[in-house]
């Protein structure tokens, strides 16, 4: 429900919000503006300090009212030689100051953003725009809340620089902001519209002077003088020689009266609440008077188009996936089959959209939505289904980050369950999160209704098989028809080749291609290959980063059988292959200035080399390393040396295990065991790239590294201090 109202009201009113919030952002700078050019008040003076200054000045004329303006400036109204006159005075010394004309900007601005220059009609333009932002901040809260798993979490780190991430990260710092613009917008609108009114119309309650005395100057009252002139926002004059007039003040909260001979307080009378409410929504929503909110407002109204973009590219990104297109889907009321999908790439969706088309087509209420939007309730739910990918060292993917929690405030009994799991046979927790997803649906709901099951590798004919059994356990014959879906692949042309290890009878290649039109990455993102005769892609790690580099550089080893990598090892330079990008978020080179720690080997070595190459600022980088000989394997040797002359690298720990003694990577680390704990001290983050027996020893030496300082592995993880790419 959230997605779709905030899809919606972002599709169809983004442009409408972003127009009328950067006119409103050109309008936050008035205050500033003003405060910068206004007569202003001198701080520490009294209402009493003002008429002195004013009366010397200007000794001749007959004071009547004293107004400070909107702009900051205090307005006499006075009769000289009978005439009524009104003039800005400067406070400081009571003179008359030139009346400061508003830039021909301003007013422009105000009538946009007031009503798009078209008169009257186009308040209701403002006043839908201000609806529809606060609607997409509060669906924009609820989606947040829900993509990273509940308020517990709202204000944990938010991983990834993808368009969704930033779009999540700008909009939890102007939420506050955005919130408060959206209700005041409306509540002008309601004052507009005549649906709201300020204050009930009375005058206040005029009291009168109790006795005649010899006139006293205002400035000798203690009342006045005990008023700070902040405070005030008008001062009404008694009428000269009527003995029982009064001296009137009005403040944000009261009108306070004053006796004009012994400037006692004679009474006070609160603004109505609906005045003073008023008061500070104009306070909020136009910060006259407080720069520094103002500046807050700025900010937060130049976000609303970046939002507008941003959340259209989610918006694309979530079709192309397949997220929104889930025609037929039962709500939450009607479902009877509900389909639960943990997916990071995507690819998840694809297979759920196929099985829900399925469940469509032979008339059953089928829902399908993300893992992490499991409701409490679904009244009439026969059958919870669980497709659920893996990532990282056996993690949920991103849809799926609040699941278990979700599962475990699921009111349900009576309902069947089967889980689908979606990994990698590389990986070492294979299907690891689907285990976990199918062990809680046991605990939750007693036995399942068909043995969990696990596709490696995208299997297009796993998953038929499976669809055929769902149909068997069903008893009605589901018809799924599934067909992979190809990304949109570049062409790569191989500019060159490096090979080592030969010599030692397997060989790693380091290729090299001109980037000539490839989709944005940076180093540590996956490349997706397609070679001739395989249905599914090889990932590699990518060394390159498309900004910077003229190239693309992955690394591979030559594998006995392997028919990606014989073939990749196999090319000629001037060869050109089908890529795609695969965003690899959780891996990425961490932005603060803390210390990095990169641990590999192999391959492994392939996203480090961007990240060194691109530590200009010299940021305290740690290599660890392990090859085999130094003679035959020194990939990167050159560079090396040279990353670390250039302080791009501050340490090459290489470990060699062919040499005499051999030497592994976890070895180097036990030996720079105090210099680690130091970097740990200083905030560092660890990378670990390679295979997974070399993931596993790294583990259990941070592991004890990190006990040394009272830190946990877990508690590295959980601050993303701990990053694995692991195959
Ligand atoms: C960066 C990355 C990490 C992965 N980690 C694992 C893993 O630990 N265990 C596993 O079985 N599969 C792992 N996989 C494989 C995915 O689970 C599998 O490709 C899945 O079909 C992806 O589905 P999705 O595109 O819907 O996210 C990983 C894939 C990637 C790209």
């Amino acid at each position: 429900m959230w997605r779709s109202v905030h899809s919606f009201a972002g599709l169809m009113l983004g442009l409408l919000v972003s127009v009328v919030a950067l006119s409103g952002a050109v309008l936050a700078t008035k205050p500033i503006y003003d405060t910068a050019t206004s007569q202003s008040v001198v701080s520490g003076m009294s209402v009493a300090d003002l008429l002195k200054v004013v009366t010397n000045a200007n000794p001749d004329i007959m004071g009547e009212r004293l107004l400070l303006t909107p702009a900051g400036d205090w307005k006499l109204t006075f009769t000289q030689s009978n005439r009524r006159q009104e003039r800005i005075i400067d406070p400081a010394t009571g003179d008359f100051a030139a009346e400061k004309k508003e830039p021909a900007i301003y007013t422009q601005m105000r009538t946009l953003h007031r009503s798009f220059f078209l008169g009257e009609d186009g308040r209701v333009l403002t006043a839908i725009a201000g609806a529809a932002m606060a609607i997409l901040t509060v669906s924009g809260v609820g989606l947040f809340l829900r993509r990273v798993g509940g308020l517990r979490r709202g204000f944990s780190r938010i991983q990834g620089r993808d368009s969704g991430a930033l779009h999540a990260i700008v909009g939890r710092l102007a939420l506050v902001p955005l919130l408060v613009l959206s209700v005041t917008a409306l509540y002008l609108s309601g004052l507009t519209f005549d649906v709201i009114s300020v204050g009930d119309g009375a005058a206040p309650a005029y009291p009168e002077s109790l006795q005649e005395l010899d006139a006293v100057a205002p400035w000798d009252l203690h009342g006045l003088q005990a008023l700070p002139l902040a405070t005030a926002r008008e001062v009404i004059f008694p009428i000269p020689e009527d003995w029982f007039d009064v001296w009137s003040v009005r403040t944000a909260q009261a009108w306070m009266f004053f006796d004009q001979f012994t400037g006692d307080q004679l009474s006070r009378d609160p603004q109505a609440l609906s005045a003073r409410i008023y008061e500070v929504v104009m306070l909020l929503h136009t910060a006259e008077g407080a720069w520094p909110w103002a500046l807050v407002l700025m900010v937060s109204a130049l976000s609303v188009p970046f939002f507008t973009v941003t959340g259209m590219l989610v918006w694309w990104r979530n079709r192309r996936n397949g997220r929104s297109r889930m025609e037929g889907n039962a709500s939450v009321a009607q479902a009877e089959i509900l389909i639960l999908v943990g997916s990071e790439g995507g690819a998840t969706w694809r297979f759920a959209e196929a099985l829900h088309k399925g469940f469509v087509t032979a008339g059953l209420p089928v829902r399908t939505c993300a893992m992490n939007e499991l409701r409490r309730d679904y009244p009439k739910l026969r059958m919870l289904i669980t497709m659920a990918a893996t990532y990282g060292d056996g993690d949920a993917p991103k849809s799926a980050t609040g699941f278990l929690d979700r599962l475990a405030r699921l009111q349900a009994s009576g309902v069947q369950h089967v889980s689908l799991a979606f990994g990698d046979k590389a990986f070492a927790g294979y299907c690891a999160f689907g285990r976990d997803v199918a062990t809680a649906l046991n605990a939750k709901l007693g036995q399942p209704a068909m043995a969990p099951f696990e596709i490696d590798k995208q299997s297009a004919h796993a998953f038929q098989h499976w669809c055929d059994l769902l149909g068997d356990c069903l008893g009605q014959p589901l018809t799924v028809t599934y067909t992979p879906k190809r990304p949109k692949t570049s062409a790569l042309t191989l500019t060159s080749k490096t090979v080592f290890g030969r010599a030692l009878g397997s060989e790693t290649t380091v290729l090299r291609f001109a980037a000539l039109r490839i989709p944005a990455h940076r180093p540590g993102d996956l490349i997706e290959v397609y070679a001739p005769d395989c249905t599914v892609p090889r990932l590699y790690s990518l060394g390159s980063c498309s900004k910077r580099d003229g190239f693309v550089e992955i690394m591979v080893r030559r594998v006995e059988g392997g028919l990606c990598s014989n073939w990749l090892c196999d090319l000629a330079e001037g060869a050109s292959i089908d890529v795609a990008i695969a965003r690899n978020e959780r891996f990425q080179m961490p932005t603060s200035r803390k210390p990095v720690i990169m641990v590999g080997a192999g391959t492994g070595l392939a996203p480090f080399t961007g990240m060194i190459r691109h530590n200009t600022a010299s940021r305290p980088v740690d290599l660890f390393w392990g090859g085999r000989r130094p003679d035959a394997d020194a990939i990167y040797g050159e560079e090396i040396a040279a990353w670390l002359s250039e302080a791009r690298l501050a340490r090459a720990e290489l470990a060699w295990s062919r040499t005499d003694p051999g030497q592994y990577v976890q070895d180097r680390i036990r030996a720079e065991r105090s210099h680690l704990i130091e970097r740990l001290k200083a905030g560092a983050t660890i990378m670990v790239c390679g295979g997974a027996a070399m993931a596993a020893e790294i583990r259990t030496e941070f592991s004890a590294l990190a006990a040394e300082i009272g830190l946990s592995l877990d508690e590295l993880k959980r601050r993303n201090r701990y990053l694995e790419d692991i195959y």
